[in-house]
């Protein structure tokens, strides 16, 4: 989720409220006019602060801070919250490769996107690599110990971080479970396919391709998580389909206005809490179901196949508390299904540039049929288009991470403890890094040409706290593109929107031509 994206963490206040207690005061009595008057403060600090931006100093680059506010109040002012992206290469192009934000509790955050710096915070090597965690949905699980045990595997810290690394992801991991999900893979691919061709108009266009996809990643990452297929590729989805996915969209917008806007959610309930906490209940209860329909299958038929392992596994382990269970469930598919379905648009979207290698692919993979490990390893060039598109374009364009120890950064000492964005992304962009940076060209991955710094290519992050789901992933983004490009040609007329929701999402509703060869 990361993700930073979904790994793009606020900064981590240990004791914020208490297990027990409730979160939040109920301060529903409060005048509106409390909170309105605390914006035109906010209005009236930022005009100030815009005035200041070019008088102050910090031991850093960067923009200026304010007293409570610190350099949020630029997200309300100069920047759009749904344009982070557009937000950050604009200040690497005012303060430098290397610049510090700070934090409405005056905490520093150090964004790099220089090749050295990004290689010592990456490389540092850590035996519980400190993500720190996203702050709203830490106080929204510590407030329902009925539900949950731990803030879970993509938000906990430390020795509990490590028991639930060790206990969730080992099957996931594992070549050989990957491998027996193959034929299962296979036919969610197919049966993808068959969805966008009933969706197919006339002219060959899909419209609210992205809404297809999120489908797709939805069905293969429950299949995955859940052992079982739970029909969301079916000609008309089910309303639980359409709502889990609204829920997880839901969940990680307000995470990113939770980081980026306003903190008066910590005082009140505000409706971005609310909406919050009606997100994560949702997707929940979804869950929940799903885990009881995946259970009694799994008693009324003896499996032995590749689809139950991971679940079945999970289940079955005496050392995780069933919360963590249901937890770690719920963090897998909202970690998963949108990362894939937004990596797989914008991958088609680069590719739609580049017939000449949509070409190229078409003659690598056999003409249909199932694609074992065999076929995929003669195809070098879907390597290479996935490659690129995670080079130019990742959804988790930056990954967060607490310095574990002291460090100099371009030129800067930094304390342990620093809270870092590593933009890997804006990196991969810079021309100092790559040839051509800004241009999709898979074949660099084939044939380099200096410059070609692929250590600062990591889309699933790095270290411990990588994403459990890469292989899956690449599995998966493999199949799809190598029988996508089977049947038709992807074109895509003009400029793909892309907004921030906390990961680089595609602006819905995307709408795309599947040409016949
Ligand atoms: C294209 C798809 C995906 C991308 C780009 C992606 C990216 C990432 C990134 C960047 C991180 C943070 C790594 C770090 O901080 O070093 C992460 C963590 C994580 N991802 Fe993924 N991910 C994807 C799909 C998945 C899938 C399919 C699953 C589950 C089946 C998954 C589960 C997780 C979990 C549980 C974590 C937290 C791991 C930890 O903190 O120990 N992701 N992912």
């Amino acid at each position: 989720m990361s993700l930073p994206g979904v790994f793009l963490f606020s900064h981590y206040v240990e004791s914020f409220w208490t297990h027990a207690a409730p979160p939040l005061v109920d301060w529903s009595g409060v005048p509106t006019l409390v909170l309105l008057v605390a914006a035109v403060m906010v209005a009236a600090t930022a005009l100030v602060a815009r005035a200041a931006d070019t008088k102050q100093a910090t031991r850093l680059p960067g923009p200026p801070g304010l007293p409570f506010l610190g350099t949020r109040w630029l997200f309300w002012s100069r920047y759009k919250m749904n344009k982070l992206h557009e937000a950050y290469e604009d200040m690497f192009r005012r303060y430098g490769p290397v610049f510090a934000e700070t934090t409405p509790g005056g905490a520093m955050v150090v964004s790099i996107a220089e090749r050295a710096a990004l290689d010592a915070v990456l490389r540092t090597p850590a035996k519980r690599p400190y993500r720190p965690p996203t702050e709203i949905i830490q106080v929204y699980r510590r407030s329902r110990p009925d539900r949950y045990a731990s803030d879970g595997i993509v938000n906990e810290q430390g020795e509990k971080w490590f028991h639930l690394r060790r206990h969730l992801t080992a099957e996931l991991t594992s070549p050989h479970t990957m491998q027996s999900f193959l034929p299962e893979l296979n036919s969610i691919c197919d049966e993808f396919l068959d969805l966008l061709h009933s969706c197919r108009g006339a002219d060959g266009i899909v419209y609210g391709f992205d809404q297809l996809t999120n489908r797709m990643g939805l069905e293969s990452v429950c299949g995955l998580m859940l052992g079982a297929r739970l029909g969301f590729l079916e000609r008309s989805m089910s309303g639980r389909a359409a709502t889990l996915a609204a829920a997880v969209k839901a969940h990680f917008r307000a995470q990113r206005d939770s980081y980026y806007g306003a903190p008066l959610w910590k005082f009140a309930p505000t409706t971005l809490y609310r909406t919050f906490v009606r997100s994560e209940e949702t997707i929940h209860t979804i869950v929940s179901d799903l885990m009881e329909e995946a259970k009694s299958r799994s008693r009324d038929s003896a499996h032995d196949d590749g689809m139950q392992e991971i679940f079945l596994k999970i289940l079955e382990n005496p050392a995780l508390d069933m919360r963590d269970k249901k937890a770690a469930v719920i963090d897998f598919i909202t970690a998963g299904f949108e990362t894939l379905a937004n990596s797989l648009v914008f991958l088609l979207y680069l590719l739609s540039g580049r017939p000449d290698w949509q070409e190229r692919i078409r003659s690598e993979v056999p003409c249909s049929g199932e694609l074992r490990a065999k076929e995929m390893a003669a195809a070098p060039s879907i390597r290479a288009a996935i490659n690129e598109a995670f080079r130019l374009l990742p959804t988790a364009p930056f990954l967060a991470r607490l310095l574990e120890a002291p460090m100099t950064v371009a030129g800067h000492k930094l304390p342990a403890g620093t809270f870092v964005l590593a933009h890997t992304g804006a990196a991969c962009r810079r021309e100092e890094n790559f040839w051509r940076a800004q241009e999709y060209l898979p074949e660099r991955w084939l044939m380099s040409r200096e410059p070609h710094a692929a250590s600062l290519v990591a889309p699933f992050g790095r270290g411990r706290r990588m994403c459990p789901g890469k292989r899956f992933v690449e599995l998966e983004l493999h199949l799809l593109l190598a029988k996508i490009m089977q049947r038709w040609r992807v074109v895509f007329d003009g400029e793909l929107d892309i907004q921030f929701d906390f990961l680089l999402s595609p602006k819905s509703p995307v709408s795309l031509r599947l040409v016949d060869w």
